[in-house]
């Protein structure tokens, strides 16, 4: 059974392979809340850039098509789900080449102005409450979060993580690449990643994912406690 907490919003920010995705859906399942991951937002915008013919290096080209596609994204967080333009986006959006373009394109000024009123609208939709995940939410989508957490984990935590998942996979240069794409997400102008002031920081080097979820799980309980 879940211990459902009344309306409460959860922002959790951090970069790749930290556990974002797996923390927010768990804790989001266990307390009843609704989950958001922000990052397949920009992962579809950016599929669709693709494969509608946008070149990704050309941010004016992004820019004038950003409002073209439709994302829908579903918020159960024992079946997220996300479309664009109808179609289930869920595989393509996690290929490398998207991987590779997507801070290109979460870089461009319009394309976070839409993609942040959009994850508003589904926040202010969620009556029960959401947990959100990405880079700039404690920051800039969701400044009123009622918690907020920034994860982080070494370099080779998170490449040895990531390269878990892909059979095969090279780690020296999984690091590599999520080196160059937190400097990239960290260093664009538009609300870049970054902790928020008021963000509980959590290294989840050491930690297993079953007590990055009980760390997670008793902050909101204790927000909610005292407030
Ligand atoms: N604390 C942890 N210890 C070990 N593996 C973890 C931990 N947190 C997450 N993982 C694993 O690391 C991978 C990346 O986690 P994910 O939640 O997708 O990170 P992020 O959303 O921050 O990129 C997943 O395979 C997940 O199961
Ligand atoms: N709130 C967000 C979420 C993601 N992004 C961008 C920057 C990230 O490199 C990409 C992909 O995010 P995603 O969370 O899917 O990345 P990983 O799961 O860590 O590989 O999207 C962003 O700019 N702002």
């Amino acid at each position: 059974m879940s211990d459902t907490v009344e309306s409460v919003i959860v922002a959790i920010d951090g970069p790749s392979g930290t556990g974002k995705s797996s923390t927010s859906k768990a804790v989001a399942a266990k307390l009843g809340l609704s989950y958001l991951d922000t990052g397949a937002q920009y992962r579809a915008i950016t599929w669709w850039m693709l494969t509608n013919g946008v070149d990704t290096d050309d941010p004016a080209a992004v820019a004038s098509a950003a409002g073209k596609p439709v994302i829908v994204s579903g918020t159960d967080p024992n079946h997220p789900t996300i479309t664009v333009d109808g179609l289930d986006a869920a595989g393509p959006i996690r290929t490398q080449e998207v991987t590779s373009q997507v801070s290109a394109v979460s870089a461009v000024p319009e394309v976070r102005t839409l993609i942040t009123g959009l994850q508003r609208s589904i926040a202010a939709a969620a009556a029960g409450g959401i947990v959100v995940e990405g880079r700039d939410i404690g920051t800039t989508v969701l400044p009123d979060a009622d918690l907020k957490i920034f994860l982080t984990a070494s370099p080779e935590a998170r490449a040895a993580r990531r390269s878990g998942e892909v059979k095969g996979s090279d780690v020296a240069a999984t690091r590599e690449a999520l080196i160059k794409r937190d400097a990239a997400d960290s260093s664009r102008k538009t609300s870049p990643l970054a902790k928020a002031g008021d963000a509980v920081e959590v290294d989840t080097t050491e930690l297993t994912l079953q007590q990055v979820i009980e760390c997670v799980v008793t902050l909101v309980e204790e927000k909610r406690a005292a407030g």
